[in-house]
């Protein structure tokens, strides 16, 4: 892939996790700038990813020629108005933010720059990352390769035609590793309740979910109920289970839930 000066500003949970995942798959570490108002968390990653880092915003981007935007949605306003300080032009710009839409950015930004808005998910830390991607309409076809192949550095990547499916990606991928956070803990705590100790029930849970995982991504032509269906005995353990998830609405909630997360985002669109 292209090689180019990377600036990632904020360097929370979401830009460690791209961070870590593209110097582990060899992207050069000195083209890499963070910058954070804090230090702690700029230190551990100049110590673990030997990546530049600074406190001062306009230093990475005057540097830099891909900006990521890595902040919370409420602060992006003032962190782009910030950024209008510097020489901006030529710069391709990458926003990370959930819920802030394109057109939204480049007013931030007071300008018409070439952007590309993502959303990833924290398991880019380990390469296993999903991101969803959609280029606006300045976005040159160098431009688009080269966010496309930076994402593809931390996982898989999809690009989207219509900025709305952005939304929609956030529910199926930027959260969802919580979702199934949330499903463990869960079974974890039960596995407990039934006397295994912390470890042995997280072990229990963990590896199960591991293996269910790869027996997906290692079996495309089987649809996932068919890998449902090779464990489901006949009025066996697992029916007894599923049925109970069954009539008590698990399609429902998990709908539910995303629609949930698709409406959040269009909120948070009108908020910031
Ligand atoms: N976490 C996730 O799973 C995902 C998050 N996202 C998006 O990524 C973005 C970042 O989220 P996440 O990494 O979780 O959040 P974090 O809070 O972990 O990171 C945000 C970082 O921004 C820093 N910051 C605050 N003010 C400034 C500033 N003025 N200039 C530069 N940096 C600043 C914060 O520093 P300090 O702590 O020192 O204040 C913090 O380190 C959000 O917009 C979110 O929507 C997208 C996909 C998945
Ligand atoms: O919770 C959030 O808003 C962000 C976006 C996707 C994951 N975390």
């Amino acid at each position: 892939m292209q090689h180019r000066k990377v600036a990632f500003i904020g360097a929370g949970n979401m830009s460690r996790s791209i961070i870590s995942g593209m110097v582990k798959s060899g992207y050069p570490a000195q083209l890499i700038t963070a910058s954070n108002p804090s230090r702690p968390k700029l230190d551990a990653l100049q110590q673990d990813q030997g990546i530049n880092i600074t406190q001062d915003n306009l230093e990475a981007v005057n540097a830099a020629e891909v900006i990521v935007l890595a902040v919370k949605p409420q602060l992006m306003e003032e962190v782009c108005r910030h950024l209008q300080q510097a020489n901006l032009n030529g710069k391709l710009f990458v926003s990370i933010a959930a819920g802030i839409e394109s057109a939204r950015l480049q007013q931030m930004l007071g300008g018409d720059y070439p952007l590309v808005r993502t959303m990833p998910n924290t398991p880019s830390a380990l390469g296993l990352g999903m991101t969803g991607l959609y280029a606006d309409a300045q976005v040159t076809e160098a431009d688009r390769e080269f966010a496309g192949e930076l994402l593809k550095q931390v996982g898989e990547i999809a690009w989207v035609d219509s900025e709305e499916m952005i939304n929609g990606v956030t529910a199926a991928a930027g959260s969802s590793p919580a979702y199934f956070f949330l499903f463990l803990e869960a079974m974890q705590d039960e596995a407990k309740k039934m006397g295994f100790d912390n470890a042995t029930s997280r072990l229990l849970v963990q590896q199960a979910m591991l293996g269910a995982a790869q027996m997906v991504c290692n079996n495309p032509e089987l649809e996932i109920s068919e890998l449902r269906a090779q464990v489901t005995s006949k009025a066996g353990t697992t029916a007894a289970a599923l049925n109970h998830f069954e009539e008590n609405g698990i399609r429902e909630l998990v709908s539910g839930a995303m629609r949930s997360a698709v409406k959040r985002a269009g909120e948070m669109a009108k908020t910031f």
